[in-house]
Parts: C-alpha cells; sequence; structure tokens
C-alpha cells in the first residue's frame, strides 16, 4: 500500500474494531487483545493508552465528568502532544508556552520559536480532534515550568485546524508499511486561546485572578501517563520477542544444513549448539519478560491504589522500575527480533518471513516513551540514592530490599562448587545480588570523589547505565524465580519453566561475564561451571523448544510469516510468495526494452564487429 492508502486502511480498521468492541461488546481486556491482533499503530492507541488517562490522572473531578464521557464515546478523539521539535527527553526544557490573560481568563497558547514546534506525537498529524499539550505555564510574566492543557485542535464539523493552529504528519518513518500507519504530527500555535478551565487542575491550579497554586502532591505526578505506558511496554516486549522467537524456532527445526555423510539427512539448525546458545535465551526471555510484565502490573496498580490515598512512599521505586523495564526489555527485545532475522539466515530478510515488518515496527519502542538510556540514567539516580541512605535508618524496601544486606552482599563468596549448584535459586540470586549492589556501590565510591556530584554523574554517566541495567536483570530474575515457586498447574511444565528461567540467568552470566568477575561476584572457575550448565539446559530445552514457542498460541495469520508456519510447509510457501510478487506478474520486465534490450543489441554488435 502507498502511505495514503495504509494510512486510510488503519482509519479503517480501527473504525470497525470500535464498532466491534460497543456491538459485542467487548470487556477492557478483551479490547486491548482486539488491538493486539489488529497489530498496526494507530490513533486509538494514543487516544486510550494516553490521552484519556492524562485526563483521568491529570483532571479535577469536574474536567473529568465534562471530557471523559465524550473521549470514552469517541466523540472526540485525542493525542498526547509533549515532545517538540527540540526537546523530547527534556520534558523540562519544553518551549511551548501557555500564558493566562487575566483580562480574558483565557490561555494564550504560543510557538515562539520553530524547535518549540510539537513534533512526533502520534494522531496529531491528521485524525486527532483534541490533545492534551504540555506547555511552561506563565501568569504575571512568571514562569512555573511545564503543565498539561487540554486543547481542541480541529472544527468539529469539517476536520479543519482552527485558526492559529497548523498542522500536519511529520513524514515517512523507518520501514515500509510498519509505523506509518500513524500519523505523527507537527503542531504550531499563533497566540492560540482556550479557556482557564482547560488547564489540567488536579495537581496545581490558576485562580480567575491568575494567582497560582502549586501543587501539594508531587510535580512528577504530572508524568503520571508515562508511567502507565512504560508499563504496558513491558508486556507488549514479551509479545514482540515470543513472535520473533515463535519464527526462528521453528524454522530453524524445519531448516537443514550439512551434516549429512553419504547424502543421507542433513542437520536440522536447531541442533546446532551455536544456534541454541543465541536462540534459547530469546525464548527464554520471552516468558521472563512476560513474568515481569505481569508483576510490574501488580505494581503499577498497587501505586495508584497508594497515589488515590494520598500515600506517595512507593511512587519513586515505581518510576525506577518502570523507566528501568521499560528501557531493558525493548533493547533486548529489539536486538532479539534482529538476532532471530539472522538465525533465518537469507530467508529471514525476506519481507515474507516477517521479521523485517516486525523489527521496523518495533524498534521505535527503544526511544518512544523515553529514550532507553535517559530511562536507565533515572534508575541509576535512583540506585544512588538508596545507597547514599544506606545506614542511616532507613531501610531500602521494593526492588532494592537486597541493598539492606549490604554488608554480606559486598564481602560474600559464592559457594558454588558444581554444575548442578547454578540451578540453586538462592545461590544464583546471590550472585545477581552481589553484582548488581557492588556495581551501584562502585559508583557511588566513585561519584564522592566529585566535589560536584552532577559533575561526578555526568562523567560516570556510561557506568551509571550499566549499574542501571545490573540492577534491573536481577529483577527479571528475581520475578522469574518466584514465579517459580508460586502455583504452576502441571510437573512438566514447571520443568521447562524452570529450564528457561536458567537458561536466562545464566546467559546473563556469560554475557555480562565482565560484570561478574571484576566485581568478584563469581570465580572464572564458576564461570565456566556456569557455561556447563547452560550447554546442559540447552540440551533438555531443545525436544520441548516448538512446543514451548507453539504455548504462545499465535496464529499464522498474526504471525504473519512464511517461515514460522505451523506445519512447517515453508519451501512451497516459499514460492507461493515469491510468484505473488507484481515483479512476476509479467516474465519479461518494465523497462526490458527501454534499458535491458539495447544494451544487450549493443553488446552484440561490438562482438560482431
Ligand atoms: C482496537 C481497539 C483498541 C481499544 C483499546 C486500545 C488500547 C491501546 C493499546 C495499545 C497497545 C500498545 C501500547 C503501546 C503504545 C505506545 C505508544 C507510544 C507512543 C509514544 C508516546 C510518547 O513517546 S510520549 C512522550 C514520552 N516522553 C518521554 O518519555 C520523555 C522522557 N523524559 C522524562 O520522563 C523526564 O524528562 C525525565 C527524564 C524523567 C527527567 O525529568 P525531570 O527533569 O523533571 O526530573 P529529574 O530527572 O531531575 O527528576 C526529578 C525527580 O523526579 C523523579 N521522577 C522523574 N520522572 C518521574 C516519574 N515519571 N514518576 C515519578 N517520579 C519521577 C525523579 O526520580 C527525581 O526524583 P528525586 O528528586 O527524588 O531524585
Ligand atoms: C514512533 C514514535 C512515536 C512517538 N510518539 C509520541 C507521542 O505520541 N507523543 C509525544 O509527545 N512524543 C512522541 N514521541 C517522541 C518520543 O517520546 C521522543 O522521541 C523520546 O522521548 C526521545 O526524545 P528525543 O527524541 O528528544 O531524543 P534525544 O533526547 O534528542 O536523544 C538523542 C540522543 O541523546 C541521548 N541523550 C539525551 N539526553 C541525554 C542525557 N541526559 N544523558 C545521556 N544521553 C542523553 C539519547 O540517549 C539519544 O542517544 C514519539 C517518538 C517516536 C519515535
Amino acid at each position: 500500500m502507498t502511505r495514503k492508502e495504509l494510512f486510510k486502511n488503519t482509519l479503517r480498521k480501527s473504525v470497525h474494531a470500535w464498532k466491534l468492541i460497543n456491538e459485542l461488546p467487548l470487556s477492557d481486556d478483551e479490547s486491548l487483545m482486539l488491538r493486539h491482533f489488529m497489530d498496526q499503530p494507530g490513533f486509538l492507541d494514543l487516544h486510550w493508552r494516553m490521552f484519556v488517562p492524562a485526563i483521568k490522572g491529570q483532571g479535577t473531578e469536574e474536567q473529568k465528568q465534562k471530557w471523559l464521557p465524550l473521549a470514552n464515546k469517541m466523540q472526540i478523539i485525542g493525542c498526547y502532544a509533549q515532545t517538540e521539535l527540540g526537546h523530547g527527553s527534556n520534558v523540562q526544557g519544553l518551549e511551548t508556552t501557555a500564558t493566562f490573560d487575566p483580562q480574558t481568563d483565557q490561555f494564550i497558547l504560543h510557538s515562539p520559536t520553530q524547535t518549540s514546534s510539537k513534533w512526533w506525537p502520534g494522531g496529531l498529524g491528521k485524525v486527532s480532534t483534541h490533545a492534551v499539550i504540555y506547555a511552561r505555564l506563565i501568569t504575571d510574566g512568571k514562569d512555573h515550568g511545564v503543565h498539561g492543557f487540554i486543547v481542541q485542535l480541529r472544527n468539529m464539523d469539517d476536520h479543519s485546524p482552527l485558526p492559529g493552529i497548523t498542522i500536519g504528519d511529520i513524514g515517512v518513518k523507518f520501514g515500509n508499511g510498519a509505523y506509518n500507519s500513524m500519523d505523527n504530527g507537527f503542531l504550531m500555535f499563533d497566540k492560540f486561546c482556550i479557556p482557564r478551565d482547560q488547564m489540567l487542575m488536579r495537581l496545581s491550579k490558576v485562580t480567575r485572578e491568575g494567582k497560582y497554586v502549586p501543587s501539594d502532591v508531587p510535580r512528577q505526578l504530572m508524568y503520571g501517563t508515562m508511567v502507565s505506558v512504560r508499563q504496558t511496554i513491558v508486556s507488549n516486549a514479551s509479545i514482540a520477542m515470543a513472535r520473533a522467537v515463535c519464527i526462528a524456532t521453528r524454522y530453524s527445526a524445519v531448516r537443514r544444513q550439512f551434516g549429512s555423510q553419504n547424502g543421507g539427512i542433513e542437520t536440522q539448525v536447531i541442533d546446532y549448539k551455536t544456534q541454541q546458545n543465541r536462540l534459547f535465551p530469546l525464548l527464554a526471555s520471552a516468558y521472563a519478560f512476560r513474568f515481569v510484565g505481569e508483576w510490574l502490573k501488580w505494581l503499577y496498580t498497587d501505586v495508584t491504589q497508594r497515589l488515590e490515598a494520598s500515600d506517595f512512599a512507593t511512587l519513586p521505586e515505581a518510576h525506577a522500575c518502570t523507566a528501568g523495564l521499560k528501557s531493558m526489555t525493548t533493547s533486548a527485545t529489539s536486538d532479539g527480533i534482529e538476532e532471530c532475522r539472522k538465525l533465518c539466515g537469507g530467508h529471514g530478510y525476506l519481507w515474507c518471513s516477517g521479521l523485517p515488518e516486525l523489527f521496523a515496527v518495533y524498534v521505535p519502542a527503544c526511544t518512544y516513551e523515553g529514550d532507553n538510556v535517559v530511562l536507565q540514567l533515572q534508575v541509576a539516580r535512583f540506585l544512588m540514592k538508596t545507597v547514599s541512605q544506606l545506614g542511616s535508618g532507613k531501610a531500602p524496601a521494593g526492588t532494592t530490599a537486597y541493598m539492606g544486606r549490604a554488608k554480606h552482599l559486598l564481602q560474600c563468596r559464592s559457594s558454588i562448587r558444581k554444575a548442578e549448584d547454578w540451578l540453586n535459586p538462592a545461590m544464583v540470586l546471590e550472585t545477581f545480588e552481589a553484582r548488581a549492589l557492588r556495581m551501584a556501590v562502585s559508583c557511588a565510591n566513585n561519584l564522592s570523589k566529585f566535589e560536584n556530584q552532577e559533575q561526578g554523574f555526568s562523567e560516570l554517566l556510561a557506568d551509571l547505565v550499566e549499574a542501571a541495567i545490573a540492577h534491573c536483570q536481577l529483577i527479571v530474575v528475581s520475578k522469574f524465580i518466584v514465579k517459580l515457586e508460586g502455583e504452576i498447574k502441571g510437573k512438566g511444565v514447571k520443568n521447562q519453566l524452570k529450564n528457561l528461567c536458567y537458561i536466562y540467568a545464566l546467559h546473563l552470566i556469560h554475557k555480562h561475564l565482565g560484570d561478574f568477575l571484576s566485581t568478584n561476584s563469581i570465580t572464572s572457575e564458576q564461570a565456566s561451571l556456569a557455561n556447563h550448565q547452560l550447554r546442559s539446559l540447552y540440551t533438555q530445552v531443545r525436544p520441548n523448544a516448538v512446543a514451548l514457542v507453539d504455548a504462545f498460541d499465535y496464529t499464522d495469520h498474526y504471525l504473519g510469516s512464511v517461515l514460522g508456519r505451523y506445519d512447517g510447509n515453508v519451501y512451497p510457501k516459499l514460492f507461493e510468495e515469491a510468484l505473488k510478487d507484481p515483479l512476476n506478474d509479467t516474465v519479461v520486465p518494465d523497462g526490458y526494452h527501454e534499458y535491458i534490450r539495447p544494451l544487450i543489441k549493443q553488446h552484440l554488435r561490438s562482438a560482431r564487429l
């Protein structure tokens, strides 16, 4: 499809989905499932995942009563317009202004520079009638920082932009199809007025007289919508990883190369240890991310309930966990999809493998909802704060509770003696805890050598990100272990999940061996025992690998991959797909008479001469 066709088709699908949701009707969970099967980014994502939650989280009761019924019935369509041409990561650096005019009781929205243009918001370019806009609030010449506003963008009769608004699509993005179904947009305000009651005022207010009443709750609640979406992105990472792994695993069982003696049957590539060493940790990651996603959903629900009761104690941890896990899982999944493409050899590069499109549509997850490095630095700040409070009497809680055992973890030596010890949950956990704590403490020690903490932080950014990743990996490993210790129906299933859990943990040890050795969390002998155990786990997973991806229960239609077909009938179907290509509509291609024939004839003439 051309971009215009793709966009229009996405509108068609979205509206059809919305109709089904209402007619059947579907529950929230079922609607989300439908969204996954629709399998295309579109304006509904931003409306439901960001616009509605922003009003719910930051609007007053009156604002919610006014706007939510309209939004819930989709009588207005909204998006989340925060990022600008000049600033995305640095939210405090946004330039759009919202100046209160006491004469008219209105805010005047203005884009003072080109870099202040809103740039990127999904659904903004062509669809949304409304947006939550983030702009600097100015009253009486004083800048109060960034706040949210509900703004109507387009005329409800003919969809034309309202006077004072310039709006459009930012152009084609990475890949053919992929995220191009979405109208990511730009927007400029030219002294555009909105009534005062359209500032989202649950947190802070501007009175009729133009007095700014600051929030008595943490101002970071304004970032709440991002926290909520980051949490869902972790579960989505599992879905995307599982999809790529399903394709690569099934195809690896079909594909044969080498190994035949005297013309006998060749080896299935899945039997090569190198293939297993690349594939099975990704299979394990798909399961690991699912379990940590379930846990994160619980954490998010818990913090939301606490916030409603004005208990802000767990907000920093919820922020650190959502930011860190969003970052870690999306980076691993993007890399994992690309690895799956390579695991499928040349055919993985074909569009009909399903992997190029999956990669193209998935990879912006490393950037949207917070650049992955910027988010790990938030985790690092949280860790440095936690380390600095050790010994102050304030015991670390939640995912940093292990830091409360700093004295032990800083000097303990791993008691792994034989390969099987690497299947001991307590020993594995302690190894990850020791590594994470030692990396964090080492950063804190290095930071303390700087007179200026901020300067020290800037100097140590790379180390801090590594410490944050180590902490996030510990969370994923620990939640996998907790899952195993809980209720799992069927001993066989439990055994398989146990194998995957330890593959996940031991492959991380192998991958980050430098961290584990340099922090003395393990010795090189213990590292080689871990490798030995890993190989043995691969052998145990091998007979069940295809069943473990079948368990994701993806239909062929959803997978959209010739290589990942359930029936394994890959080669005839590759031919079928090839023959569908428009280039094969004619035997002699368009352009033959114009370019190829004259070229060949010229050669023939010179040959005769
Ligand atoms: C079919 C029918 C369907 C129906 C149903 C359909 C349903 C649809 C279902 C769809 C399924 C698909 C779903 C996926 C869709 C995805 C679409 C994605 C679209 C993408 C959207 C976006 O892309 S949208 C823009 C995101 N843009 C960022 O992501 C900016 C990052 N940038 C920052 O987020 C800040 O700029 C940054 C760095 C924190 C610094 O913020 P700053 O400068 O203010 O602050 P500092 O760093 O100084 O931090 C000061 C203190 O605030 C603390 N703190 C900071 N953040 C906090 C927080 N969030 N919560 C609590 N606390 C926080 C921090 O920990 C410090 O705490 P302390 O003081 O105690 O140390
Ligand atoms: C597909 C897609 C959809 C999007 N949808 C929306 C939307 O609906 N609404 C919306 O408001 N926005 C949206 N965005 C914007 C998105 O949220 C931002 O692009 C994202 O937050 C990253 O910000 P940035 O582009 O400013 O990156 P930059 O911050 O400019 O990043 C560039 C580089 O600088 C590095 N960097 C930046 N700051 C630091 C630092 N402090 N320390 C170390 N390194 C740093 C980053 O790691 C990165 O390598 C979307 C983006 C994409 C790609």
